[in-house]
Formats: C-alpha cells, structure tokens, sequence
C-alpha cells in the first residue's frame, strides 16, 4: 500500500513514509469539554479516526493520541453557570465525547491524555523554553517571544505583519512583542491553579498539546492533525514551542488538516450559535446516516450541513442496506469479506472517501444485477469487506430498515413544542432560528405550512420539503 497525504506544511501531497516504521505516531486536537460536541466536532475524529485504522492495517506499531483539554476559561464559566465543581463539567463530557463517537463507529485512540493529568511536563517545557531564550516571564505570566522563532508563520503562510495585526488590539503591558503569546498565566484563588515558579497560575491551552505530544509521542511525531481552524494561531504555536524546546527538532512531519462542517454557508460553530449537538443527532438518525454524511466530501472540503445531504446519505444507505437484505440468503463468513485494492487505494490517495463510495455504489449495483450465484457471492463479500473498513454497513439488514421506519414516526407534542418556539422566534424577528427549526422538521419529515388560519404540518419522507 501507497499511503499519501496531502501536507499542509508543504502543501503538496506526499508519500506516507514514517520516521520509525515500529512505531509511528499521530496526535490530533481533541476538544475543550465543557458542553456536547456539535457534528462539526466530530468531522476530525471520524476522519483521522479513518485514517488511524488505514495505518493499522499495514503497521503493527501505530500510536494514536487525541487528547481531552479540560482546563480552559470556557470550562470554568460553564462549571460556575451550573453551579458545579470543574471535574463534573470536564467528567461528563469528556464521557459523553467518547460514548458519542463510539456510537459514531469511531476507534477509540491508544492515548487519551488529559491537560490537567500534564502540569509538571507543561512547567518543564516553559522552564526550558525560557532558559533557551525562547520565552520570558512577566507578572506572573509566562509568554513565548514569538521574534525568537525565525520560521513562525509558516504553516499558515502568514507573514509577521498579519500576525501582528491579527493580535489584540490592545495589547497586555507585559508583552514585548504583540504576537507573543501565553504559556502559563496566574489564576485568582476562584479558579483552578497549580503552584510553579511564576506562582499559582494554569497553561495556556496550546502549550498543552506540545506538552502532551512529547510525554507521549515524543520530540518529532508523524503525523498532526485537527481542523483548518486550528492551523493559527493553535499549530503555528505548538510548532513554535515544540521545535524550540527540542532544540529544533521537526515537531510533525506532516500537518493534516480537515475542512469545515458548515451550516447555512457559514462554520458551525458555537460561538456563532449554528450548531447541531451530536447527543442530540443520534438520538434522530441512525448514527451511520450521520458517519456516512461526514466522509460523503473529501476530508479536505468543507462540507455543508443540511436536510437534503441528511436525506441523501439516508437514500444511498438504504439502497446499499436493500441489496444486504435482498441478498439475504447468501451466508458469508465475517472472514470471506474482503477489501477490493481499488477501494483501498481510493482511501490511501489521501483518504478519497468520495471515490470509495462510488466504488461502493459499484459494488452494490453490480451485487443487485449479478445473475450467477458465483458473482453474487464475491461481489457482497466485497462490498461488506469495504463497507466494514469505512465503518458503514454494520447493522443487520432488517433492523436497519426498522431504525429507519420508526425514526419517522413523528411525535406530535414534539412537532408542537417546535412550532411554538417558532412562532415565539417570528415573534422575536429571529428569523434564522425559525428557520432551524423549519429545517429541523423537515429533516424528520414533518413538512409545514403557514396559512391564514395557522401552521398546517402533515409527515412526509424524511428531508422531502414540498408536501
Ligand atoms: N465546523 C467544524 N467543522 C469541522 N471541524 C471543526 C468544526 N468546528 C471545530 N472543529 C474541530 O473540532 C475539534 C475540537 O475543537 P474545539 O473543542 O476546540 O471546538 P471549537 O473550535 O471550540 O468549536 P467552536 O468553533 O464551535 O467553538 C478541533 O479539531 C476543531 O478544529
Ligand atoms: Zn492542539
């Protein structure tokens, strides 16, 4: 197998071809756990998620670490918001993280290294940056000194101006230069802190990935990756103060990064409030509806999010899952499936999941027309083989088709509830909430019309819009 990836460092796709093939390593961002994810946050797990499994199948020795940052102003707000300590908030959703995606069909990592289990590697790597010139100490801060870093700026191709631009506007009194940015910083007796040379005080949230990646993985790791949003000022500064404190070791000898989930054409995000929570999803659709639509685009893409991509990733699955049960009478061992080189070679030319579902597609079509019982067979066993790899096609036939039916079955206190929330958000001129929900219906099939007498709704197919 030819592995090759694109890399955003050099912006090429390149061979795959590991430091040390007994051991190669891979680190992804994980998220800040303080409330459910959205399915957008899921896009990197499912894919390197995918890629992790690709690289298992050829090397025996792969280690695979996404970590859990659980120390973070937004955890902190949400805890006093709730009214709860800062473990239960960063507990359960750690927790709900792991259930979510493992309902998802996602491989859970080797390593899952929480921020708060790393303080003493997370002082260690300033001390030593500090020490290398690297970073200084300011009223109880701790910042990196981002001139002392000639080739900062160049994953994201960003020049120096740019950066400085896109700091602060006013710019904290201890800083020297305007991009420098925090390593550690002092906490008040309220908020959760570590003593250290620069007294009581908690990490800036990107000096924990380096400080986790090097307890771990090491000084140089293979592969990095996390989403495109993350490449500045998140990776531009783990590079920074990875490679500074190895003494100008490489820190990742390929930078993956996956495109957008978007929502009515924007990020979703929860700061712009767009956003659809995966625990909530999954308690909608079958679970590898939603698999299905988040690797229908090529990792790279951004990817729209919207009733009609819910609908179609429902519509090619059923057709896939008709064939399974049309074909029923076929007994084939787990062991007789296998995977075809053309759908392997499809997800090692940088992960082409669009290109493995047409071959899918293929598959499934040619299983369906098959006249000899010979070609019925090999063509099914190709089909669950490569459908097992991608983590589709695992349910058993029938009750995929039951899931499907009772996920229409439309609760009217529910279609209710949401048609008053609608009519409290025109009211409100939230028109884009009005319109969520509109989606949301239609998503579930139950299709509305407003008319003078009131909102007329009435079930349809799922994710049809016109009655
Ligand atoms: N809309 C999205 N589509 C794809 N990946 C995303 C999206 N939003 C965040 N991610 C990725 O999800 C992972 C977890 O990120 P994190 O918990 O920091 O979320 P976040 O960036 O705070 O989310 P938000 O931007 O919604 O506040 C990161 O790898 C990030 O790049
Ligand atoms: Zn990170």
């Amino acid at each position: 197998m030819n592995l090759r990836l694109h890399n955003s460092m050099t912006r090429r796709v390149e061979d795959f071809v590991p430091l040390d093939p007994e051991r190669i390593t891979m680190y992804v961002c994980g998220p800040t756990v303080y409330n459910y994810i959205h399915v957008g946050n899921a896009r990197p797990a499912v894919v390197f998620g995918l890629l992790a499994r690709l690289l298992r199948r050829h090397h025996k020795h792969v280690v695979y670490a996404r970590n859990i940052t659980d120390v973070d102003d937004k955890i902190n707000a949400a805890a006093r918001e709730a009214g709860a300590p800062i473990a239960t908030i960063t507990t359960r959703f750690a927790q709900a993280y792991h259930e979510d995606l493992a309902r998802l069909g996602v491989d859970p990592p080797d390593i899952v290294p929480h921020a708060t289990a790393h303080i003493a590697e997370i002082i260690a790597m300033c001390e030593r940056l500090i020490a290398s010139g690297h970073a200084y100490a300011a009223e109880n801060h701790v910042l990196f000194d981002v001139e002392s870093y000639a080739d900062y700026g160049k994953l994201s191709g960003r020049s120096t101006e740019d950066m400085i631009a896109g700091a602060r506007i006013d710019v904290a009194p201890y800083k020297k230069g305007p991009g420098d940015f925090v390593l550690w910083k002092p906490s008040t007796d309220d908020l959760p802190g570590w003593d250290s040379p620069w007294g009581r005080g908690r990490p800036g949230w990107h000096i924990e990935c380096s400080a986790m990646a090097e307890a771990h993985l090491g000084d140089t790791i293979d592969i990095h990756a996390g989403g495109n949003d993350l490449m500045f000022p998140h990776h531009e500064n783990e590079i920074a103060q990875s490679t500074c404190a190895h003494g100008g070791k490489v820190f990742a000898r390929y930078w993956l990064h996956n495109g957008m989930l978007t929502f009515g054409g924007r990020k979703m995000s929860k700061s712009l409030g767009n956003v659809m929570i995966l625990h909530e999803l999954l308690e909608k659709y079958p679970p590898e509806v939603l698999r299905f639509l988040l690797l229908r685009a090529h990792y790279r893409q951004p990817l729209d999010w919207s009733e009609s991509t819910l609908a179609q990733s429902r519509a090619t699955l059923d057709g896939w899952y008709g064939v399974l049960r049309d074909r029923a009478d076929i007994e084939l061992a787990e062991d007789e499936w296998i995977v075809t080189p053309d759908f392997e070679a499809a997800l090692c030319d940088d992960l082409n999941t669009p290109a493995a579902f047409a071959i899918l597609s293929g598959l499934a079509d040619e299983a369906r027309k098959a006249a000899s019982a010979e070609t019925r067979r090999r063509t099914l066993a190709a089909l669950l083989g490569c459908a097992r790899l991608i983590g589709l096609l695992q349910e058993d036939p029938e009750n995929w088709f039951k899931q499907t039916a009772a996920g229409n079955e439309v609760d009217a206190d529910w279609v209710q509830r949401l048609l008053e929330e609608r009519v409290a958000a025109r009211a409100a001129r939230d028109f884009s909430r009005a319109d969520r929900i509109r989606e949301e219906l239609a998503a579930r099939g139950v299709v509305i019309e407003d008319g003078a007498g009131g909102t007329r709704w009435k079930v349809v197919e799922p994710g049809q819009t016109t009655p």
